[in-house]
């Protein structure tokens, strides 16, 4: 507020002391012009800061900015251009607050302040208004009109741009910037969807990290999120634009690709590669692997059977020694996706 307060109250002294001086005013109302215009600001500024609870101290300080407003109406004897401009500011300053009523809580003392000055100044009345106060008028017409809309503006864009923040956020697992669960599931349904339609191959990959646990409670929960991360980051690296990822659970990612499977299998190989390979400075001599399943839909699947398949394949993978990529079908050629029951929960739930 204190710009704000300076710049008001500056540029609101100039008609007033244009109009003290034409009506030849006594050293009482020019020592209060001197007040009111450069120390109120920084009374309120150090009234502010001493307080305990700064925000209340600022809505009083703003009342008061009205009353000082509302005093100098009958101090210039109702000068209709200056009066009618510095009243209708304040109640505009409030309203910028966007304290709610706040510009309502700020009438009564600016009409008690108007009755005061009229008792104090036996209701003078002197309505018009001369050219040399128009002039003055002037800056605090142009600059703080400005002043306040370039603040408005500043106040939508930030507004604008935290809204933005606010619907990444609900989109992304705050982690790794991944996708989140619905936001995946929506866009693994339409690549489902595009199978389905004949528009293309459709191929999910579990990927889930081995002992990770281990890691975890070994060196510390940091740690683990770093290797989080990096996981995530080597999944975005490697499906490019072929798909979506998900963190689908604690340390289990999902992958909706729009590829055939080999593919696929060769992301799946890739991610496997590359996860091996990360390092970690806060760990170091930390190693990570995956195990990955990979599982193409079938014509008519549901996401749910088309989940359960991946999660086999991750299972068969675990199974075999983790650190490697498997499909559905075991090595006896039996796919035990094709008959699993088809059960709701977390991936963890399906083991
Ligand atoms: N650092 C960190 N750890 C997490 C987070 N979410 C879950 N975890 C941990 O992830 C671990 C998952 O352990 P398990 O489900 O037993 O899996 P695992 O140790 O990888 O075992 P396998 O999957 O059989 O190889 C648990 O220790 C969880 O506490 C997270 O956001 N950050």
């Amino acid at each position: 507020m204190y710009p704000f307060r300076i710049l008001g109250m500056a540029l609101s002294s100039l008609p007033v002391g244009v109009v003290l001086a034409q009506q030849q005013d006594s050293i009482a109302s020019w020592v209060l012009l001197l007040f009111t215009g450069l120390l109120w600001p920084q009374l309120a500024l150090w009234r502010s800061w001493r307080s305990r609870d700064p925000d209340r101290t600022e809505r009083q300080n703003l009342l008061i900015d009205s009353a000082i407003a509302g005093l100098w109406v009958p101090l210039m004897h109702f000068n209709l251009l200056p009066s009618a401009l510095i009243a209708t500011l304040a109640v505009v300053d409030k309203i910028n607050t966007g304290i709610r009523g706040l510009w309502l809580r700020s009438l009564p003392g600016m009409l008690g302040a108007i009755v005061l000055g009229g008792v104090l100044t036996g209701f003078a009345f002197a309505p018009a208004t001369s050219m040399p106060v128009i002039i003055a008028c002037m800056p605090i017409l142009l600059i703080h009109t400005v002043a306040v809309s370039l603040n408005g503006y500043r106040l939508v864009r930030r507004v604008h741009y935290q809204n933005q923040r606010l619907d990444e956020l609900s989109r992304t697992d705050p982690l790794t910037g991944l996708d989140n669960r619905r936001q995946w599931e929506e866009h693994a349904q339409r690549v489902l969807e595009r199978r389905h339609t004949g528009l293309g191959p459709a191929t999910l990959v579990m990927v889930d990290i081995d002992s990770f646990k281990a890691a975890n409670d070994g060196r510390g929960h940091a740690v683990g999120d770093d290797v989080l991360r990096g996981v995530a980051a080597v999944l975005r690296d490697c499906i490019g634009d072929h798909g979506h990822a998900v963190r689908y659970g604690g340390d289990e990612f999902a992958l909706a690709l729009e590829v055939d499977e080999p593919r696929a299998l060769a992301i799946a190989e890739s991610i496997r590669r590359q996860v091996g390979a990360l390092s970690f400075v806060a760990a170091p001599g930390l190693h990570c692997t995956v195990s990955l399943g990979v599982a193409t839909a079938s014509a008519g699947m549901s996401l749910r059977r088309w989940m359960v398949a991946a999660d086999t394949a991750l299972y068969n993978a675990k199974d075999a020694g983790r650190n490697r990529v498997a499909t559905p079908i075991r090595d006896d050629g039996a796919d035990p996706s094709a008959t699993a029951p088809v059960r709701d929960g977390t991936c963890e739930a399906a083991r």
